[in-house]
């Protein structure tokens, strides 16, 4: 075996070459990409066939590896890693990633030395998740029910998952979790991908639309919600998947504790508040259906104006803890900044 060689669930890294897994497909048909570009990869970021904070910056940090082992010189590799930077703009794990690599490439670094950095980033990743699992264990007490938002498992990341990969380790712990799936609308993360990735490991879980979430929790029936995060700021406030911030009013109102799980990686400590977060605003037609090849998908009238931001920003206030792989923190000054590794 390639000593480079690395295997994810949804990426792989084999004699040098990046292939990816089309998130966009799922569960029904897993079908792989061979990515011999960066403009392949930002096409596939922008599609979500790519998708997850942490997955989105081990891709690209990847695929500055494949390119400077291919032997592109320093100039263009500094220009690609800028357009594979700014292919999503909330999720922070891009940024920090290729932020480690950057230097490299200015300092004239040979390729061994940037593919073993992106290679640590892959690994590290692996590490930070098992922890976020162990940490997470303390706040899942034996038969929680667990109500999630969109996909955080290994689908997307490197390793376990954030805050689905506390509810699988749980679950193997023998800690019998059962979960609430979001479907996640527009694009059906929870739906299509946590439930795929609940079935696979055997763990039981019932699906719900987004709009079900608060007569469940009136009447009892959810213990706490745990999801993932895109960026956190300094002050605690933290993104994630529209309807996350919903989820927050909810469970405040209702006294369930509500929890983000995520690396130390989506800190981003140079962002002051939630405010200061770009939220991603993506295509109208993710919302209200398009025209495709097999048919018309239409949800609305033809042309209907749509808002269709991708994040939204919880409020420290009303975060009950943050999940890393340093602990559970239940004060925003708690938690850790800077990039410790
Ligand atoms: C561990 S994934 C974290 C985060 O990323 C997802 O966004 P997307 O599906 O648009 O890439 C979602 O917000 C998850 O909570």
């Amino acid at each position: 075996m390639n000593p480079l060689d690395r295997r994810a669930t949804s990426l792989r890294f084999i004699d040098q070459r990046l292939d990816i897994l089309d998130q966009r497909l799922l569960p029904h048909e897993e079908r792989w990409h061979r990515c011999d570009t960066p403009d392949e990869l930002i096409g596939h970021i922008h599609s979500l066939a790519v998708r997850g904070a942490p997955l989105i910056g081990i891709a690209a940090s990847l695929m500055v590896a494949q390119r400077a082992l291919a032997g592109i010189p320093a100039s263009q590799l500094l220009d690609e890693l800028e357009a594979l930077r700014a292919s999503r703009p909330t999720a922070v794990n891009l940024m920090n990633y290729l932020d480690r690599l950057r230097p490299l490439l200015q300092q004239g670094a040979d390729a061994a030395h940037i593919a073993s950095c992106a290679l640590a980033i892959f690994d590290q990743d692996q590490a930070l998740c098992q922890a976020i699992g162990e940490a997470g264990l303390s706040v899942i007490p034996s038969a929680s029910r667990v109500l999630t938002h969109c996909n955080t498992g290994s689908l997307a990341t490197a390793g376990i998952g954030t805050a689905l990969g506390i509810i699988t380790l749980a679950h193997a712990r023998g800690l019998k979790p059962n979960v609430w799936v979001d479907e996640t609308r527009p694009l059906l993360q929870g739906s299509r991908l946590t439930a795929w990735e609940l079935a696979r490991a055997d763990v039981p879980h019932r699906l719900i639309c987004d709009n079900m979430a608060a007569s469940l929790m009136a009447a009892g029936e959810v213990d706490l919600v745990l999801v993932g995060a895109d960026r956190i700021a300094a002050n605690g406030d933290t993104a994630n998947k529209i309807g996350t911030y919903g989820l927050a009013v909810l469970a405040h109102h209702h006294k369930i504790p509500f929890y983000f799980a995520a690396p130390v990686t989506t800190i981003d400590p140079a962002c002051p508040n939630g405010a200061a977060i770009t939220i991603e605003q993506r295509q109208p037609d993710e919302v209200r259906g398009a025209k495709t090849a097999g048919g018309e998908l239409l949800f609305s009238p033809p042309g209907t104006a749509v808002s269709n931001p991708a994040f939204d920003v919880t409020p420290a206030s009303l975060i009950s803890a943050w999940i890393t792989d340093r602990g559970v923190h239940r004060q925003a000054s708690e938690l850790p900044v800077g990039d410790p590794y």
